[in-house]
């Protein structure tokens, strides 16, 4: 039986490339004879530089100004293929907020800014790209790109420098840059803004949105997507670029397609199989695949808090948790990458000898 692996990240606990190869790892343990195939998605945010670095281009090292200002090393992908060379940057490398080193604060969600990945776009712009594809989400900013455009000298500046560079914006999210599904409103909480931060936070961004306004000779802040990482969306936007879907430009750049159709089944998962993950993130564009393809899917995740009738009804055979088998949360995450492997390898276990799935969920 041919098996494509193709998850998103776990959260914090294992990057895409980490739980793709557990899940190889246990599922080939039981059942050695199958043909497996990795190919580790992500929607724009943390791994997207290292899923397209293992299928393609050259990984590049920057020093950069981190989230709150402090030196981090961020890599990004150099493709040089074509005849137009392409950039492939990580905002979350250069203002993550797993590199807070800490627990984010109000003080940290009004502090931390962009211009690291200003940094990059300035490496890219130098190594001679002339397409820069920035990947979003993750972030733990939400300065509505300032920091990034502050970084290429200014907006006039900024757009000066990237004339003639096609600048795409790979967002995991469609929300708008402000008002009550805008950036602060629904991200801020989760970068540590309590609400009177938010409050702040939106004022500064809607003051920000007319210098974008000036840039590109339009309002962006409603625009899809404008209100990913922060509003760097925004920023990008103004910049003359465009938005696409983090996980479409993976799934293109990785020839997703070609893998689901020559599979006969697909594995993908991510670290909470919940309501969200049926509104267009990788692992329902990937069910979605293959249930067009009529190729069984199966979904592993930390946890699974979707009913069994909604898995059913997106055509998935079956969902599983780490948890169940971890017999804990703590477990489940501290021991993320064991705890994947065996999940794996119980679930190929007792795959049908027909490979028919028994469609049960949990573990
Ligand atoms: N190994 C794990 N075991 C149990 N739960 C996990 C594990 N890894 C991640 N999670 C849960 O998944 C959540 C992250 O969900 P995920 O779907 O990966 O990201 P997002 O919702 O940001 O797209 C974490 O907050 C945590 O609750
Ligand atoms: O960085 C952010 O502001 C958000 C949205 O882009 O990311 P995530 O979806 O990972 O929470």
């Amino acid at each position: 039986m041919r098996v494509l692996i193709a998850p998103d990240s776990f959260g914090d606990t294992l990057s895409a490339v980490a739980a793709s190869a557990a899940i190889a790892r246990g599922w080939s343990a039981a059942r050695p004879g199958d043909d497996i195939r990795s190919a580790p998605q992500s929607d724009g945010g943390p791994g997207f530089v290292d899923v397209l670095a293992a299928r393609f281009g050259e990984v590049r090292t920057a020093t950069v100004s981190g989230p709150l200002g402090a030196a981090v090393t961020a890599s990004w992908l150099f493709d040089g293929r074509g005849s137009s060379p392409v950039a492939y940057i990580e905002c979350a490398q250069a203002c993550g907020l797993h590199q807070l080193g800490g627990r984010p604060t109000p003080r940290t969600a009004l502090a931390a800014d962009t211009t690291g990945v200003g940094q990059l776009v300035v490496e890219a712009l130098d190594a001679g790209a002339t397409r820069v594809v920035v990947g979003l989400g993750g972030s733990a900013t939400t300065d509505g790109g300032r920091g990034m455009v502050d970084a290429l000298g200014g907006p006039q500046e900024a757009i000066r420098r990237l004339a003639g560079v096609e600048v795409v914006a790979a967002s995991d999210v469609e929300n708008p840059l402000l008002g009550p599904v805008g950036a602060a409103a629904v991200f801020g909480p989760q970068k540590g803004a309590d609400p009177a931060t938010v409050d702040r936070l939106e004022e500064r961004m809607t003051q920000w949105a007319r210098v974008l306004a000036g840039m590109a000779g339009r309002d962006v802040s409603g625009d899809e997507g404008a209100g990913a990482a922060g509003g760097l969306g925004a920023a990008l936007l103004a910049l003359g670029g465009h938005r696409v879907s983090g996980a479409t430009v993976v799934a293109e750049a990785t020839d997703r397609a070609g893998d689901v159709g020559s599979a006969d089944l697909v594995i993908t998962g991510e670290g909470r199989f919940d309501s969200q993950t049926l509104r267009g993130k990788v692992v329902s564009a990937l069910t979605g695949a293959a249930a067009g393809a009529g190729i069984p899917t199966v979904v592993f995740a930390g946890q699974v808090t979707l009913p069994a009738a909604e898995i059913a009804a997106a055509g998935i055979a079956g969902a599983y948790a780490i948890v169940d088998i971890a017999g804990s949360v703590e477990v489940a995450m501290a021991d993320a990458d064991n705890q994947l492997a065996r999940l794996a390898r119980h679930v190929a276990d007792s795959w049908g000898a027909d490979d028919e799935s028994d469609g049960v969920r949990g573990a």
